[in-house]
């Protein structure tokens, strides 16, 4: 569950967040839309605990987003733009690595599945630093979850991924909606959003503008709302 109160974030004067209301419930799965520059990655940065925000209050699973980081940190898997990964290191370094910081129990056979899940044992060993941008993110994504999170907070996650690779993160993200897993995911596919979201906000100039349920995958519902929030046509 997340629950946000007039949350506002302000940078060098400038007012990026202005009042955001929003209530999850655990197992939603939200596509984030909203035109550049709306506050979108802000958003997600606040939940990620990476960015403190000016004023308003964030709940975790009830607990307060000030006071709480560090547990609150072991429930999320944050996917941003950047990789984190280390260059040098291989994918089965990486996720061996990411998932001791951790605790994650058996985590090599854990990173060596994952690996799998997301199409790359052939690389296992390979430093990243040699792999495409496509390769780069499946393994990113793969790091994002290493520790099975309650919550997952995902900036673009299709961006670079080739028709096989959105097919495998598309798995990804619904298997752990099965497992209750609650996904806020950051896109500007809205293709994607109807596929795998049930729930879809619209972040526009710093406020959430609209927040619907999408049924049976309605993309065209999608774009009709997007376009005249956002575009203004219609
Ligand atoms: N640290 C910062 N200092 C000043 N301005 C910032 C800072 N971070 C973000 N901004 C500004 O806040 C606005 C929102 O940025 P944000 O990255 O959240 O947008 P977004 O909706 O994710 O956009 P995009 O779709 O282009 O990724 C932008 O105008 C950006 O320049």
């Amino acid at each position: 569950m997340i629950e946000l109160k007039k949350l506002t974030k302000q940078a060098d004067n400038k007012l990026i967040l202005l009042g955001v209301d929003l209530s999850i419930k655990k197992g939603e799965t939200i596509a984030v839309l909203g035109p550049n520059g709306a506050g979108k990655s802000t958003l997600l940065k606040v939940l990620a605990t990476l960015i403190k925000p000016t004023s308003g209050h964030v709940l975790i699973n009830g607990l307060e987003l000030r006071k709480k980081q560090i547990e609150i940190k072991k429930l999320l898997g944050y996917l941003p733009h950047s990789s984190l990964l280390y260059d040098h290191y291989s994918p089965l370094e990486n996720l061996v690595f990411f998932g001791n910081i951790y605790g994650v129990q058996d985590v090599e056979q854990k990173a060596r599945k994952l690996v799998k899940d997301v199409g790359l044992s052939f690389f296992l060993n390979e430093p990243v630093k040699n792999f495409s941008r496509g390769m780069i993110q499946r393994i990113a994504i793969a790091r994002a979850i290493i520790h099975d999170p309650e919550i997952l907070l995902l900036d673009e996650p299709h961006t670079g991924l080739d028709q096989g690779a959105i097919s495998i993160l598309n798995n990804v993200i619904l298997s752990m909606k099965d497992k209750g897993t609650t996904t806020l995911m950051v896109t500007h596919d809205f293709k994607q959003a109807a596929e795998i979201c049930d729930r879809v906000i619209i972040v526009k100039n710093g406020k959430i503008v609209d927040d619907f349920r999408i049924q049976n995958h309605n993309l065209g519902f999608v774009t009709e709302k997007y376009e005249l929030l956002v575009e203004g046509v219609l």
